[in-house]
């Protein structure tokens, strides 16, 4: 059976302290268990100048006195003890009631926390608290302590007294905040007025939101109406003051969000102007030098992200401003705010503008030499009208409000979002499908290499400086009716043999290894001739997707049907010296376009290569495999055949399920005399020749194939 245990630290010379023969008692089992815990306990605090006592029946309790001189009850305060008492009680255990030093206030309490599970094997249901000494509510100690429990305990009240006993606040969960002022008989407007600055301002009271006071007796001070207006006064403005910006909040917290606020507001506002910057003296440079084709896409994309660089920047600098301005007035006319040292201090560290805290400090009209000294609460009492500003300021412009952390989040996007969403953008602008970044092997956001300022391009080349445009397309003078599907009679197919390249349904036929003609744009065929295929934008979404071992590659979330032509190689055009130029993983994203190439013959002038290194489109991502699922094949359709410069379109060779790994191979086998395309990365059987090369890991059964390591 459980009895009431009170547990009572003293002090060493406390006349109340029961004698030892009480200790004896241990009539319990769970009584002594308790006991044991605490014994424990109290040696691990280690503090010399207190002693553990108990008693398990009423009579030391009765013995005692009140302060007042009455009987003592259970709950009641013992005169010699210092301040804390805890009551914890369980719906279902009998009430526990202790009395601790709160010098050991937090150790205390969970310790005695601990032994009243041990004890009596249920968790507390209730916990009450209470303090009888108001300026134990200035004790960073217990402040912390209330804070933890209040935390962790729904159902919990502090009691404030006062060391006189004359009043006590009452702060009562799960409101948290109301604070009940319970004067007892005798005491004044005035000691109350008095004692509730020196306990508000020692309190870090930020959870109070209401101050209800109930007098138990008229008022014998003659003046006691203006002092209770005067106290009513105080205590609204002490309410305001914790009432920044229309959030229940201490000012020191609210100073610390702005400051924060601002501070990454000017952060994103400085990094968008580098950025924008780069790209403006990029433009600059692209305008000033020779222009090639590259340097006009740069351009292009410069331009596009100056002009949205140019949005963003205003709409955060106007958010900036406001949200300045607003802190700033809301920091300025607050009274019993924090000292303008303390302004001044956070201003500096967090590089506030010097004009900032200028105004800060006008508006509070503080001259410089007087900012030695902390401003004191009840020095600035006075206000106690304080304006409430209100959060999140509004941007009279649009008359919206401008709200930081929704701003933030959608303007501070990751560098997979910045690139995803500006390839997207080309890509639809070319018109064709969407693009995806996925990594779900590591946390690298985006391939090496592939910044903002990579030019992507969905389906053209970019012409290297020096390299010709190519003259334009001869069409075919196939009419609807006879269309081009007889390819006997249409004259840009006249190379292939009989056999058509696609089917009616726009699927490779794979019956021949020579270059495709497409149908055109100078040609009188409808647009709908099945001869154009590799020419229409890609209809497919892409996914760029992390690798275990290949680096990255690419997938398509959808079914894929052989013969399906999935999208064009893309890239810088350049020269074939230049190329040749190329080692390493420097050339491990260049293709030859050799056409009409004899091999061991010197490639002729017009010899050209793809470098999709420093520019290009989601296929430099393709891997490549000894049991590969796409083969390329060569197609023109918007310059002379001529010219050499065919497109490079990837061609599904089998069924391939959605998020199946795209790859061809590096270099295949059954490539033909005379090539119409040669990637310059080889993955050759030959040994390793330098340490920049990596085993294939296709996957593929008898693999022993080399490459390079990727850039
Ligand atoms: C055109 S890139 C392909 C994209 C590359 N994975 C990336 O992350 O940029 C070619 C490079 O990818 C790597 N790679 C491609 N296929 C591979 C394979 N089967 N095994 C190992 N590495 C491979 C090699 O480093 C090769 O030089």
């Amino acid at each position: 059976m459980h009895r009431d245990i009170t547990l009572v630290f003293c002090y060493p010379d406390c006349k109340n302290r029961p004698s030892e023969a009480s200790i004896t008692h241990k009539t319990d089992e769970n009584f002594s268990n308790l006991f044991r815990h605490l014994e424990a306990s109290w040696t691990l605090f280690g503090k010399q100048k207190g002693s553990l006592a108990f008693s398990y029946n009423q009579r030391w309790l009765e013995d005692s006195e009140t302060p007042h001189g009455a009987a003592m009850k259970d709950g009641d305060i013992i005169n010699c003890v210092e301040v804390l008492r805890l009551t914890i009680t369980h719906p279902n255990a009998p009430s526990r009631i202790f009395t601790v030093d709160p010098a050991d206030v937090s150790v205390t309490f969970s310790t005695l926390f601990d032994a009243y599970k041990i004890a009596s094997g249920m968790e507390p249901a209730h916990l009450r608290f209470t303090i009888h000494n108001m300026q134990l509510l200035g004790d960073d100690r217990i402040v912390e302590t209330l804070r933890t429990l209040r935390e962790s305990n729904e159902d919990f009240v502090i009691t404030a007294m006062p060391a006189d006993s004359r009043f006590s606040l009452r702060a009562v969960a799960p409101t948290l905040g109301d604070l009940y002022l319970q004067p007892s008989r005798g005491t004044t407007p005035e000691v109350m007025l008095r004692e509730l600055k020196t306990a508000l301002h020692k309190m870090d009271a930020h959870w109070l939101s209401k101050l209800i006071c109930s007098w138990p007796e008229p008022c014998s001070s003659q003046n006691h109406g203006e002092i209770l207006l005067n106290f009513a006064r105080y205590f609204m403005t002490w309410r305001d003051d914790h009432t920044v910006c229309g959030r229940r909040q201490t000012v020191d917290k609210f100073i610390a969000d702005q400051v924060s606020i601002i501070h990454s507001l000017e952060q994103l506002y400085n990094d968008w102007r580098a950025e924008s910057l780069a790209a403006a003296n990029l433009l600059e440079s692209a305008q000033r030098g020779s222009t090639s084709s590259l340097q006009h896409v740069i351009q292009a994309n410069a331009v596009r992200r100056l002009l949205r660089d140019a949005k963003i920047i205003s709409i955060l600098g106007r958010l900036t401003h406001a949200w300045k301005t607003c802190g700033i007035a809301a920091l300025s006319s607050g009274p019993g705010l924090p000292s303008d040292l303390q302004i001044l201090r956070e201003c500096r560290d967090t590089n506030l503008e010097h004009q900032t805290v200028q105004d800060i400090l006008e508006a509070r009209n503080v001259t410089p030499g007087s900012l030695e000294g902390e401003t004191a609460i009840g020095e600035t009492c006075s206000h106690f009208s304080s304006p409430v500003y209100r959060f999140p300021p509004v941007d009279l412009a649009t008359k919206t409000e401008l709200r930081p952390a929704s701003f933030l989040s959608d303007v501070r996007k990751s560098r997979r979002e910045i690139i995803q969403q500006e390839w997207n953008m080309i890509a639809r602008e070319a018109g064709a499908a969407g693009i995806e970044f996925v990594n779900e092997a590591d946390d690298e956001e985006v391939p090496q290499g592939i910044g903002t300022l990579f030019p992507y391009v969905e389906r053209s080349y970019i012409f290297d400086v020096g390299i010709p445009r190519p003259t334009a397309s001869v069409g075919c003078g196939c009419h609807r009716k006879k269309g081009c599907g007889n390819v006997r009679q249409c004259s840009c197919q006249s190379n292939l043999e009989g056999s058509p390249a696609y089917t009616p349904k726009g699927l490779f036929t794979f019956n021949t290894d020579s270059e495709i003609i497409e149908c055109n744009n100078a040609c009188e065929c409808p647009a709908d001739c099945t001869n154009r295929v590799a020419q229409f934008p890609r209809r497919l979404p892409v996914q760029i997707f992390k690798t275990l071992k290949r680096g990255w590659g690419v997938r398509i979330p959808v079914d894929l049907v052989r013969g399906e032509v999935i999208g064009l190689y893309t890239g810088l055009l350049i020269r074939r010296e230049e190329a040749d130029k190329l080692s390493g993983s420097r050339a491990s994203y260049c293709f030859d376009l050799d056409v009409n190439e004899a091999p061991d013959e010197e490639p002729p002038e017009n010899a050209y290569s793809v470098d999709a290194y420093g520019c290009g489109n989601w296929t430099r991502f393709i891997n490549h495999s000894c049991d590969p699922n796409l083969q390329i094949i060569s197609v023109v359709y918007d310059t002379a055949p001529e010219d050499n410069m065919p497109y490079l379109a990837f061609v599904a060779t089998k069924n391939i399920l959605a998020f199946t790994e795209l790859t061809f191979d590096y270099n295949p086998a059954h490539q033909t005399e005379f090539q119409s395309k040669k990637y310059r990365e080889k993955a050759h059987t030959a040994r390793k020749k330098s340490k920049n090369q990596t085993r294939c890991l296709c996957g593929a059964s008898q693999c022993r194939k080399w490459l390079s390591v990727a850039a």
